[in-house]
C-alpha cells in the first residue's frame, strides 16, 4: 500500500506536469500557427519568408482543418502551387498531427492572367483609381530608370533632357558617367578594356562588342552561357557600359533574373504594374538579364519576361541574357523562351587557358596595386583552372595577407594559401559537391542527378543526394530544389521524409547505403 503522502507526491508531480505541457506546448490557434511560421522561417530563405509567408493569418482552425488567410489571389495562386506542402510539412510538425490546409484571399482583386500578345503578362486593374492620383504617383513608380524617355533610333535635342543636356559622348565627365553606369545597375569596373581576350572566350567577346557598338541591330537576343566565374556577368556588363559610352541617351537596364521577379512580385503587390511595364517595355532601349536560369519553373515570372522580350524584341530594341547553360539545356523553362532564347546568337565562355589565366592576374594585381611576380602568377594560374573568381580571390587573400604579417608575397606564403584551400575545399560540405560524391559513386553524372530522368539507376542516388543535402547543409527546400535543376521543392521534401523515416525505422539497406555515402563525403 501506498502512503497517503506518497501518492499526494505523486499526484503533485503529475499536476505540475500537466500545467508545464499545456502552458508549453502550442495549443491555441494562433499559438500552433505562430510556431508553424518560426519552423517556415527555417526552412526557407528569410526573402521567400518575407514575401510569401510572414503575411499569412491564419483565421480559422476546424479540428485538423486550417483556413489560411492571404493577401491576394496572386499571393493565394502563387503559395498554393509552390508553398502548400511546405506549411503543411510545419503545421504537422506543430501539432503532431495530419492537417488540412484551406487558402482564401484576404481581398477578391484578382491580379493574375488576362494578357494579350504583347499586352503583358498580369493584368492589373488600377483603372479604378482616380487618373490624377495616378498620374502624380508616375514619377515615384518610374523607379530605377532614371533615364529620359528616349527611342534608340531618334535621340531628342539635348535641349530635351536637362542635366544630360550638356553631356558630351566624346569626354564624358567621369564621376557623372559613373553614377550613371550605377544608376543602370552597371558595375563600371566591369569594362571591356579590364577584361581579358584570350582563345577561351574571343568569340563570346567579339560578339559582346558588336551588340555594344550596334545594339538591337546585329545579335539580338545575344545569350551568353558557361560555367560559374568565368566572366558573364563581366562581359554583360561590359555590353551596357559600351552601350552607353556610344550613345549617352542610350536607356539600358541592367539585372538578375532574381532581381526581375522581385520587381514583378513587389509591383503587383503595390498595384504598379503599369509602371513595371513601362519601365521594362518603353523606357529600355538595352536589356541585360544576368542568370536566367533562376526563372526555371517560375510561370509567372517567365509569362511576364516573355512578353517583356516580345515587346523589346519587336521595337528593335537589344536583349542580352547570361546563364549556366544553353537555352535547350535549361529545364524549367518554358519551350516559347527557349526558342525566342535561340533566335538570335548564342556564344559560350570556356574556362581560360593558362596563358589567359596569369595574363588575368596580372591585369587585377595592377589594378589593385599588388606586386605579383611572374613566377607567382603561373603558380597561382597552374592551381587554380576553372574559376577566374576564385583565382582573383586567392590572388586578394593573398595580398591582404601579406599585408597584415607585414611580409612581402613570396612563393612559401602562396604555396601555405594553396594547400590550406585544398584541405578547405575536400572538408566543404555543400550541395555541388553531394552531387557529385554521389554521383560518383554510382557510375553517373552529376547533370543526370540534375536532370529528369527518372530511370530507377538515377532516381535512386538523386534522392540519397536529396537527402545529404538537406542534412548536411543550411539549403531550404526551395533552393534545393534549385540546385538539383529547377525542381519543385515538394519533390525535395518527399525525398527527404522517404529516406529519413526508413532511417529512423532502422531500415539496415538504407542505413548502410547512407552511411557509407557520408563517409565518402565527411571522411
Ligand atoms: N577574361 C577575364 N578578364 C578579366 N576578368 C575576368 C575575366 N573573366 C572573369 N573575370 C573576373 O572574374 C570574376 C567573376 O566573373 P563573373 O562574375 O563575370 O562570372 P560569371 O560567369 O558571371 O559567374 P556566375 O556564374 O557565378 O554568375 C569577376 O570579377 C570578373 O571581372
Amino acid at each position: 500500500m501506498i502512503s497517503v503522502a506518497r501518492a499526494r507526491y505523486v499526484a503533485l508531480v503529475l499536476l505540475v506536469f500537466t500545467v508545464l505541457f499545456v502552458s508549453y506546448w502550442p495549443s491555441s490557434m494562433s499559438e500552433i500557427w505562430q510556431a508553424a511560421l518560426c519552423d517556415l522561417k527555417e526552412k526557407t530563405s528569410s526573402h521567400n519568408y518575407e514575401s510569401w509567408f510572414q503575411n499569412i493569418k491564419c483565421r480559422r482552425r476546424e479540428g485538423r482543418q486550417f483556413f489560411l488567410e492571404v493577401r491576394d489571389e496572386f499571393q493565394k495562386a502563387w503559395v498554393e502551387e509552390n508553398y502548400l506542402d511546405l506549411i503543411e510539412d510545419s503545421l504537422v510538425t506543430v501539432t503532431g498531427a495530419s492537417v488540412e490546409i484551406t487558402l482564401d484571399a484576404e481581398s477578391t482583386y484578382a491580379s493574375k492572367a488576362q494578357h494579350d500578345d504583347v499586352g503583358g503578362a498580369f493584368q492589373i486593374d488600377v483603372e479604378d483609381e482616380p487618373v490624377a492620383a495616378r498620374m502624380a504617383r508616375m514619377p515615384e513608380e518610374m523607379g530605377r530608370v532614371q533615364m529620359p524617355a528616349m527611342s534608340w533610333d531618334a535621340p531628342a535635342a539635348p535641349e530635351a533632357f536637362g542635366d544630360l543636356a550638356d553631356f558630351d559622348a566624346t569626354q564624358p565627365a567621369p564621376k557623372a558617367f559613373e553614377e550613371r553606369l550605377v544608376e543602370a545597375g552597371l558595375n563600371p569596373r566591369h569594362d571591356f578594356e579590364e577584361f581579358v581576350v584570350g582563345g577561351s572566350n574571343q568569340f563570346v567577346h567579339a560578339a559582346c562588342s558588336a551588340v555594344a557598338e550596334n545594339p538591337g541591330k546585329s545579335y539580338n537576343p545575344l545569350f551568353i552561357f558557361g560555367g560559374v566565374g568565368l566572366g558573364k556577368t563581366h562581359l554583360l556588363h561590359a555590353v551596357g557600359i559600351e552601350a552607353m559610352k556610344a550613345n549617352p541617351q542610350a536607356r539600358v537596364v541592367t539585372m538578375s533574373a532574381e532581381e526581375f521577379m522581385n520587381e514583378l512580385i513587389t509591383s503587383l503587390r503595390q498595384k504598379k504594374m503599369n509602371a513595371f511595364r513601362t519601365q521594362f517595355r518603353n523606357n529600355c532601349d538595352v536589356l541585360l538579364i544576368d542568370d536566367i536560369q533562376f526563372i526555371a519553373g517560375k510561370d509567372s515570372t517567365q509569362e511576364e519576361f516573355f512578353h517583356t522580350f516580345n515587346a523589346l524584341y519587336h521595337s528593335g530594341k537589344q536583349i542580352v541574357v547570361t546563364s549556366d547553360k544553353l537555352p535547350r539545356d535549361l529545364p524549367g523553362i518554358e519551350e516559347r523562351l527557349r526558342s525566342r532564347f535561340s533566335w538570335g546568337l548564342c556564344a559560350d565562355i570556356q574556362p581560360p587557358e593558362m596563358e589567359t589565366r596569369i595574363a588575368i592576374l596580372e591585369k587585377k594585381a595592377e589594378a589593385d596595386g599588388i606586386e605579383l611576380s611572374k613566377e607567382m602568377a603561373i603558380l597561382l594560374a597552374s592551381s587554380i583552372r576553372s574559376n577566374v573568381r576564385e583565382l582573383e580571390g586567392t590572388l586578394i587573400r593573398l595580398g591582404a595577407q601579406a599585408s597584415l604579417l607585414g611580409q612581402p608575397m613570396s612563393m612559401e606564403l602562396a604555396r601555405q594559401m594553396l594547400d590550406r584551400m585544398d584541405i578547405d575545399q575536400r572538408n566543404q560540405v555543400n550541395t555541388p559537391r553531394i552531387i557529385e560524391v554521389v554521383a560518383r559513386e554510382y557510375g553517373i553524372s552529376p547533370v543526370d542527378i540534375r536532370g529528369k530522368r527518372r530511370t530507377r539507376a538515377i532516381s535512386k542516388p538523386r534522392q540519397y543526394a536529396m537527402y545529404l543535402a538537406r542534412k548536411h547543409t543550411d539549403d531550404s527546400y526551395p533552393r534545393l530544389g534549385d540546385e538539383f535543376g529547377g525542381k519543385d521543392h515538394t519533390t525535395v521534401l518527399a525525398a527527404f521524409k522517404k529516406i529519413d523515416e526508413l532511417i529512423e525505422a532502422k531500415d539496415p539497406e538504407m542505413c548502410s547505403i547512407i552511411d557509407r555515402l557520408e563517409n565518402l563525403l565527411l571522411g
